[in-house]
């Protein structure tokens, strides 16, 4: 079903309701696997880092990695979760071959955190709270590659490569429950409670949680409901999602989809579903099992976990300052209102102006150069504010001339334009193009007496007391030296000649 063949978003929201749930998985940063002590870097040569254990071999014992569970609690207590007293791993049978024990160590009736929420901003200011189911721990599975086939997947490949190094590297799963009452705007919350749950992921230190890495991944659940009903209807689940874009793409298609075939009386077939970044659609995958199909049972041979209640207090009370919170904090100090913090937000401009106010410039000043300039210039080539070939630091400098009276506003956009250009730092690009704010009374007298002679009606007017025009006459002289004139001198400068007081 491509994306044309659908009906159209609004056309599916007017019969039908959405219920989604995400699952999301973070890889920890752990330096060692979950249950054993291989390691977890990336990059290395395939099939390098394991050992009897987690390629699940006879005879082998795995043991639990401690700062794995104690991420999993900072996660739990930061996504507002209780902590479970007394938990198990159990054991996900399964038989694929990514996964050479041919079962997943995982938890399931019993994870480690449950009941918690997130509360997500939307574009618009709304803060919409996102409930969650539980976050538990578990391992991840191998990386298989198909080779030979034109589409990467199993069908139609020749052979697959099999590596485990990634075998075993510790996972969290995040998961919602359903989310009901987003309507029209479940993609967008989506998209949002990922982001918000990254930051929160990066905020703990426990993971990078860089989604183009794969260190994140969600899985969107999706269900229609005819409007006014209550019973969820069938869901898909559109698997491994790896950018905040696309998650919002996946949750909109699939709503187009569902909604297509439902309005057609067919029926939705619970399966998961794979996402293609190149036109947003999604493709069916296998046949979903259900829970009971996994054969779950408590893992025998790990022995269960019970984090003790002054631990828990204890990494509570070490967890750092939250990104809403953190958030709050920079609204209050930078003195804005909800609706310019939010196209701070929006613009990704957070960091950038962070690092220019680190680097000497005030607070306003650091803002007024992301959000205009170099937010319009990030709008227009379609890229992140962070990646505009400026420093902060140079940003600060230009920031630095204005208030040295050595540029003005208009030249310092100059400048920025330069730099950006890649000519060069900022005092570098002022040398080079003599660029600096004229004041110096015998540079500008020439030209305010030009403007004077000029203007003649105008001029009188001043006379006669009408200061306010002066702003032409001033206009004329800025005009005659190319924005470089220092416009409150050239002011003062002007009324003095013609004899009028200033006001
Ligand atoms: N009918 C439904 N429509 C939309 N979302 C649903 C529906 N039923 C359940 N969900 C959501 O789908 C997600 C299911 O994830 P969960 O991990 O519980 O099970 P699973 O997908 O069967 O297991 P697995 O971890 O093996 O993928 C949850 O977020 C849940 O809230
Ligand atoms: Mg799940
Ligand atoms: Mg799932």
């Amino acid at each position: 079903m491509s994306v044309s063949n659908l009906v159209s978003y609004d056309d599916a929201l007017a019969s039908y309701d959405p219920v989604m749930g995400l699952e999301v998985h973070v890889e920890l940063g752990t330096k060692t696997k979950m249950f054993c002590g291989c390691s977890t870097e990336l990059g290395a040569e395939p099939n390098s880092q394991v050992c009897p254990t987690c390629l699940g071999l006879p005879g082998s014992l795995p043991v639990v990695n401690a700062v794995g569970v104690e991420s999993a609690v900072k996660i739990g207590l930061a996504l507002n979760c209780e902590i479970a007293e007394w938990c198990r791993f159990a054991r996900k049978n399964y038989f694929y071959p990514d996964m050479p024990k041919n079962f997943q160590t995982s938890q399931y009736d019993e994870p480690i955190a449950f009941n918690g929420y997130l509360d997500v901003q939307l574009e618009d200011g709304e803060i919409f709270r996102v409930e969650i189911e539980r976050a538990h721990m578990e391992e991840d599975t191998g990386k298989s590659s198909h080779i030979g086939g034109a589409t990467g997947r199993i069908h139609g490949a020749s052979h697959s490569l099999l590596d485990y190094n990634r075998a075993g590297i510790p996972l969290i799963e995040i998961v919602t429950k359903p989310i009901e009452g987003a309507g029209a705007r479940a993609p967008e919350v989506a998209k949002a409670y990922v982001a918000e749950l990254r930051e929160l992921i990066k905020a703990l230190g426990v993971s990078e949680a860089r989604m183009d890495k794969g260190q994140m991944r969600c899985d969107v659940n999706l269900s229609l409901r005819p409007n006014g009903t209550e019973k969820f209807g069938t869901r898909s689940e559109t698997k491994n999602v790896n950018s905040l874009r696309s998650v919002e793409r996946a949750a909109r298609f699939e709503i187009m989809r569902h909604a297509t075939v439902l309005t057609d009386g067919g029926t939705i077939v619970q399966e998961t579903r794979h996402f293609h970044e190149e036109d947003g659609s999604t493709t069916a995958g296998r046949i979903k099992d259900n829970a009971e199909d996994y054969r779950y049972f408590p893992e025998p041979d790990l022995v269960p976990i019970a984090p003790a209640r002054a631990w828990v207090e204890e990494l509570r009370a070490g967890l750092p300052e939250l990104p809403r919170v953190r958030r709050a904090r920079l609204q209050g100090e930078w003195g804005l209102s909800d609706k310019d913090m939010q196209s701070v937000l929006n613009a990704g401009a957070v960091q950038p102006i962070l690092d220019t106010i680190a680097a000497g410039a005030p607070a306003d000043q650091a803002r007024k150069w992301w959000m205009g300039e170099l937010a319009r210039r990030a709008n227009e080539t379609g890229t992140d504010l962070a990646e505009q070939p400026i420093t902060p630091a140079q940003v600060a400098r230009v920031t630095a001339l204005v208030a040295e009276g050595k540029l003005n506003d208009k030249l310092a956009r100059q400048v920025i334009e330069a730099v950006l250009a890649g000519e060069g730092e900022p005092d570098e690009v002022v040398a080079a193009r003599g660029l600096a704010v004229v004041s110096d009374d015998s540079a500008l007298g020439a030209a305010v007496d030009q403007a004077i002679a000029g203007n003649a009606a105008i001029a009188d007017k001043i006379r006669d007391g009408k200061v306010a025009a002066v702003g032409a006459l001033v206009g004329a002289v800025m005009k005659a030296t190319r924005g470089q004139a220092d416009a409150a001198r050239v002011k003062d400068l002007i009324l003095e000649r013609l004899g009028v007081e200033a006001q």
